[in-house]
């Protein structure tokens, strides 16, 4: 039984990357995922477009949906204020395994919460078990089918504010049709698209950030 693409992409952090250094765990991801095989992190190309948005929205409160190996996670949690928190989302309890070790040698542990489970079954519980009132912004990373059905519980489940931002990965590959379509026609919403690349690739991607008008 070899090893798996998340243990290798944790090996060459603990191999390449500087203990309690969050930039370093992110370089090292990215010069592995492009030099020796993909995986699908964000990115550097895309993850410059996140670090932007997490700078100009300042957040105390993000909610990340889709953690895989914590590439994201590790990336925004480096730029947030000492007091913010991120709360992030995964399914695949093998790729939460690798995320929380990721976590730790990012040295980021007591800004990150990673939770087990669905979104769907999750999110309707976030108030209550984590004392959160409202996302100040939510980085959208999971299965791509249910970006559109999760922020429709977001609004439900009360966890929008006026000016909170929804940033969604993926918009053209492998695409959210119908999560677009909601976020560019409601009047809810105003939503800018932001093109980029697929990581490590040539395939056109973009981010789409839309703002909560409440
Ligand atoms: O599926 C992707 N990402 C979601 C993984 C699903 C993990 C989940 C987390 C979670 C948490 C809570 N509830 C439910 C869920 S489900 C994904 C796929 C590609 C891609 C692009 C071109 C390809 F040829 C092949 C793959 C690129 C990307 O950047 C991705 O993010
Ligand atoms: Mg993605």
């Amino acid at each position: 039984t070899g090893s798996t693409r998340p243990q290798r992409i944790l090996r060459a952090v603990q191999k390449n990357a500087t203990r309690g250094d969050p930039c370093s765990v992110v370089k090292a991801i990215d010069d592995y995922c492009r030099h020796k095989e993909w995986a699908m992190n964000v990115g550097d190309e895309k993850g410059c477009i996140v670090d932007s948005v997490v700078s100009e929205v300042k957040p105390t409160a993000v909610l990340e949906l889709g953690t895989y190996c914590a590439y994201s996670t590790v990336r925004i949690a480096s730029l947030l204020s000492p007091n913010a928190k991120l709360i992030t989302l995964e399914f695949n309890s093998d790729y939460a395994a690798i995320a929380r070790e990721v976590i730790a040698w990012a040295g980021l542990q007591d800004k990150i919460q990673l939770v087990e489970g669905a979104s769907g079954e999750w999110i309707p519980r976030l108030k209550e078990e984590f004392g959160i009132e409202t996302f100040d912004l939510i980085f959208l990373d999971h299965w791509k089918d249910r970006y559109l059905p999760d922020t429709k519980l977001l609004e439900k489940c009360g966890l929008l504010r006026p000016g909170t931002v929804l940033l969604a990965d993926n918009v053209i590959c492998p695409g959210t049709p119908d999560y677009l379509d909601y976020v560019r026609n409601s009047q809810q919403y105003k939503s800018k698209f932001f093109k980029s690349h697929l990581e490590y690739t040539q395939e056109e991607d973009g981010l789409e950030k839309s703002v909560f008008l409440g």
